[in-house]
């Protein structure tokens, strides 16, 4: 039998238990929410009860600095520290401050390309006849854009610099606790002490946290000291300047904010090509607006958004029928509840499946397609309309999920994806390695991961017309 992810097992289930049910998994209590439905009831209209967080101690005190001290607010109860901490995100990641950092996604954007170009175009013949994986150059340019809005430009690595690679696998290694294997010592105690111990592993994450993230900041404190003015502004500096957290709340603040951001943009673009290359049609109706709309002499910029509806359509169902984190951060609940005559008790783990909720075929018609057009008449009439709401029926999908823990950075996401697809598409035909077998993008990267890339594959790459290398 073939091995599936714990989302698809929980939407099999739902289908026989009925959309919201619960697991007693030893001393622990979840109930997992499969509808869209379910979700505005709990997560949206009683979110003052299913906003909090009841995660491994191993994360959030171990990892994370505890909630008293440190600065991992994505991981912490809902309460004052998280409230506090969600504020200063929140100031960094307006819609205001996301046009103030433009530049900086036009240079990452022409460094993409330009790698991109010299790998494919310039080097040797068997990469231009095999392909290549995009990965390392993907993960260069959603890193570096949000460090440098962290740090300024300080930060400058090569697109498969070793550091940068280890940045990113941080990340995964600190989602993975929240995954199956941790939680299972949590729901049966008696585990912690029979299972291997796995401490080390987490004293090796800390410490690379403060090797990376604490040494990016040690730097840019000496800089600060030594020429304050000279510094460029950025969110760090702001930060610094207000004297509103301790060293150790920034280093956890920078390392969720750096994490959660650069590894979900990246899927998101990772899967794009991939289920782009599967279906050259969509891909060419992409290319053909950009033509029709920008031309073939400038790249796409945020003020051509509006007009490219049909890519504002392919990055929609791409994050609909692949969400990069598909089971959103489980919530908890911080009272008693009773819900359609269910009493759900404190301390509660809430799931939100959000691969579910885009997979219903009610809402999303022959669910399993890949149909860029299906969100066609959200992004021409409603969207203008709706622009700031985040309210269920008004968003083509819940892939930054939904409520008060809504992710922080979705306007930063939609820009970076934006800005990176939109020059991809413009500059790039993706072909596959064979042109008789798809990609495949039925497998994730890891199956026991609570967040969700495509396994590794390679690409080909074809210039559009003659004039693309003068474009960046
Ligand atoms: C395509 C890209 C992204 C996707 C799909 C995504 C998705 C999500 C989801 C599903 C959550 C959990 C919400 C919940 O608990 O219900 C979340 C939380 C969060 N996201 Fe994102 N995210 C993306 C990009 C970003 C970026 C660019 C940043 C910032 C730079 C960011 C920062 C955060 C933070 C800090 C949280 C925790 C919020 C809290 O607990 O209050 N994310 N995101």
């Amino acid at each position: 039998m073939r091995p599936i992810a714990v989302q698809e097992l929980f939407r099999l289930w739902s289908l026989q238990a009925g959309p919201v049910f619960t697991l007693q998994l030893g001393a622990k209590h979840w109930v997992i929410l499969n509808t869209a439905q379910s979700v505005k009831d709990l997560i949206v209209d009683r979110s003052t009860i299913y906003s909090s967080r009841d995660l491994p101690s191993t994360l959030v005190d171990d990892i994370m600095g505890g909630v008293s001290k440190g600065g991992g607010f994505a991981f912490y109860p809902y309460g004052p520290e998280w409230r506090h901490l969600r504020r200063i995100a929140h100031g960094g990641l307006i819609k205001k401050k996301i046009n103030e950092y433009q530049p900086i996604f036009d240079d990452r954007r022409n460094t993409l390309l330009a790698n991109l170009w010299n790998e494919q175009l310039t080097t040797s013949t068997s990469t231009a006849r095999d392909g290549f994986s995009l990965t390392r150059f993907i993960e260069h340019y959603t890193m570096t854009s949000i460090l440098a809005i962290a740090f300024g430009n300080m930060c400058n690595f090569d697109a498969g610099d070793p550091r940068l690679h280890q940045a990113f696998s941080l990340t995964e290694r600190t989602a993975a606790i929240f995954g199956p294997a941790e939680q299972m010592a949590e729901f049966f105690p008696m585990l912690k002490y029979l299972l291997p111990n796995r401490k080390q592993e987490y004293i090796d994450v800390r410490n690379n946290i403060e090797d990376f993230y604490g040494g990016l900041l040690a730097e840019f404190k000496e800089r600060l000291q030594q020429d304050g003015d000279g510094v460029e502004d950025c969110f760090i500096k702001e930060i610094m300047q207000n004297g509103e957290l301790t060293d150790l709340q920034m280093m956890n603040f920078i390392t969720v904010f750096v994490g959660a951001g650069s590894e979900t943009t990246a899927s998101t673009l990772e899967w794009m090509i991939a289920l782009l290359a599967n279906e050259p049609g969509v891909q060419d109706k992409a290319y053909d607006e950009i033509q029709t709309n920008v031309g073939p002499f400038r790249l796409p910029g945020p003020e051509d958004e509006s007009s490219l509806s049909y890519l504002q359509c392919v990055i929609h169902e791409t994050l609909r029928l692949r969400p990069p984190a598909p089971l959103s951060v489980p919530h908890a609940t911080s009272e008693d509840d009773v819900y359609n005559h269910w009493r759900i008790p404190k301390n509660t783990t809430v799931m939100i499946n959000l691969h579910a909720i885009h997979k219903d075929p009610v809402r999303y018609p022959n669910p399993n397609v890949f149909d860029p057009d299906r969100h066609l008449d959200y992004v021409q009439r409603r969207a203008p309309q709706q622009r700031f709401s985040q309210t269920i029926d008004d968003r083509p999908h819940l892939a930054f999920s939904t409520g008060r823990r809504v992710c922080v950075g979705i306007h930063l996401a939609e820009r970076s994806v934006y800005m990176a697809a939109s020059a991809l598409l413009a500059c790039f035909r993706f072909e596959r390695q064979d042109e008789h077998a798809l990609i495949d993008v039925d497998t994730p990267k890891d199956l026991r991961s609570p967040t969700f890339a495509p396994s590794p594959y390679k690409v080909k790459l074809v210039a559009r017309h003659d004039g693309v290398k003068d474009l960046f």
